[in-house]
């Protein structure tokens, strides 16, 4: 059902909830090959025809995985052809004149065209003089190598200090964006990079030799400004990476932020009074804006599901693990306690979960993520620690647990947006649930769904079978079909 009217969904709520609920207990756990559970009322003594059905069901699922797996190369294609794709290029990288080490760089990542951001904003961002730039671009659509190409074409590698500075919200990220820096630049070995981030600590007065910085804010100003690790005047290019939160959170109180130098600007999101302040602080800046009805992506598929209680969201979680274990999954909380605890209740079920959370230690942080990454757990639970920027690729489904909201009690746009954008990453697809618990959540839902006009499909958490299955065919279905 499209949850096209809020009073009806509302009513919906009220009318199914308690009774779809009563139906979440899980009477078979998922198979390890990711065959779906049995629905409630569903007898455990199988039938010949059960076997056949999950023998049908077994084969489909592999080819589905298989397909998607090996596809999306082809679907890449396909969407860098479609002009009202943001991967949309007619440009090759070379005509974008890139030098020869970087343009090695680009094709060993298996990068074969330009996204359309890579390609409006690298000819502005390349030029000489450079020119500041704000610049907006759906999630996953490629700005990191943007400003990192910028940042590494920059540089002058005979000079041993500090050309670049690129700073990132969290300390992931920073690693994140170093490992793509280091990647990109890896036939192009005299530029050097550093890490500004919390536990690399430097001895008093050290000069530094390499080109490029990325860190947290904290870290970077006490290098700037309390160490005098780098001097800002050497300064040629600045990188705000998830400019809207920086500026946000940093740049309306702190004016030590702002760089007099080539300044370059980045978000997915750029709410309104955000977006006026950073063309304040900028000079004369090149801009690359999305319309409000282009900064969703129509590869993320996003659905609810109506529940009662903190309790209910998990049965209903448990209910759908088999299918979001598939690939991967990333499940958002409002708070740290309630990421804990839904952690360590689904390690109770069984469940190998990570949990990665702001009060624990970096190098726990860093371990936990780099475990994710490579598939050693398939679910991690988290908090708005990890909505933003973080790239992996097989998450195809994002469970906000707890729908965004800010202080005020008020839906946070675009954490929900930058939230679901860690699934459907350059062109794949992605599935995006919400868990609402309750009228006020609803609204939150509503307002999320009229401030991006976006249908957000209600699905019965009753019909465990039917959602597995319109699960994985989101997922997985080829994009040309
Ligand atoms: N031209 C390209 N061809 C193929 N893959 C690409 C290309 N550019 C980027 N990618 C890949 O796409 C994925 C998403 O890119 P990236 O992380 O830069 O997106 P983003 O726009 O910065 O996302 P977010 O808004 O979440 O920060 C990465 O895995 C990256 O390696």
């Amino acid at each position: 059902m499209a949850a096209d009217s809020w009073a009806q969904a509302v009513d919906l709520q009220e009318a199914t909830a308690s009774d779809s609920i009563k139906s979440l207990q899980i009477k078979d756990k998922p198979e390890e090959n990711g065959a779906a559970p049995k629905a409630e009322g569903e007898s455990n003594n199988k039938t010949e025809e059960d076997d056949n059905e999950d023998k049908a069901t077994n084969s489909y699922l592999n080819k589905l995985i298989r397909s998607s797996l090996v596809d999306n190369k082809n679907q890449v294609e396909v969407l860098q052809k479609d002009p009202n794709s943001p991967l949309y290029s007619v440009k090759s990288f070379e005509e974008l004149r890139l030098k020869k080490p970087l343009l090695d760089g680009v094709y060993s990542m298996g990068f074969n065209r330009p996204s359309k951001i890579q390609e409006t904003a690298l000819p502005m961002m390349l030029a000489e003089p450079p020119q500041n730039l704000i610049a907006q671009s759906q999630s996953g659509t490629g700005k990191t190598a943007a400003f990192v190409l910028a940042m590494l074409s920059h540089v002058d590698p005979n000079n041993k200090w500090p050309q670049c500075l690129c700073v990132s919200p969290t300390y992931e990220l920073a690693l994140q964006t170093g490992k793509v820096i280091e990647q990109m630049g890896k036939f192009y070995p005299e530029v050097k990079l550093v890490y500004a981030i919390r536990g690399n600590k430097l001895p008093r007065g050290v000069k530094l030799q390499e080109q490029i910085v990325i860190g947290t804010p904290g870290t970077m100003l006490d290098w700037c400004a309390k160490f005098k690790f780098i001097e800002p005047k050497k300064i040629r290019v600045f990188v705000l990476d998830e400019a809207d939160v920086m500026i946000a959170t940093q740049g309306h109180q702190d004016q030590s932020i702002r760089i007099q130098r080539y300044m370059l600007l980045f978000s997915a999101t750029f709410e309104e009074s955000v977006w006026n302040f950073a063309q304040r602080i900028v000079p004369d800046p090149n801009i690359i804006k999305l319309k409000r009805e282009e900064e969703t992506l129509d590869t993320i598929k996003q659905y609810y599901v109506l529940c009662n209680s903190k309790e209910e969201k998990f049965e209903a979680l448990c209910n759908i693990y088999g299918a979001i274990t598939i690939a991967q999954a990333m499940i958002f909380c409002h708070t740290r306690k309630t990421a804990g605890w839904l952690a360590g209740e689904l390690s109770r079920e069984g469940h190998q979960v990570a949990l990665l959370s702001g009060e624990m230690q970096v190098e726990q942080r860093a371990a936990v993520i780099d475990r994710f990454r490579e598939g050693k757990e398939k679910v991690l639970v988290t908090t708005n620690v990890c909505a933003r920027g973080i790239d992996v690729e097989q998450v195809s489904v994002v469970i906000n647990f707890d729908l965004p909201v800010d202080k005020d009690g008020n839906p946070d746009n675009e954490t929900y947006l930058h939230r679901i954008g860690r699934t459907g990453r350059f062109g794949k697809r992605g599935l995006a649930i919400n868990m609402v618990d309750s009228k006020m959540s609803m609204n939150i839902l509503n307002r999320i769904q009229d401030h991006f006009s976006e249908s957000i499909l209600f699905v019965q958490v009753r019909q465990v079978k039917t959602l597995q299955w319109s699960l994985l065919r989101t997922i997985f279905s080829p994009l040309t079909s």
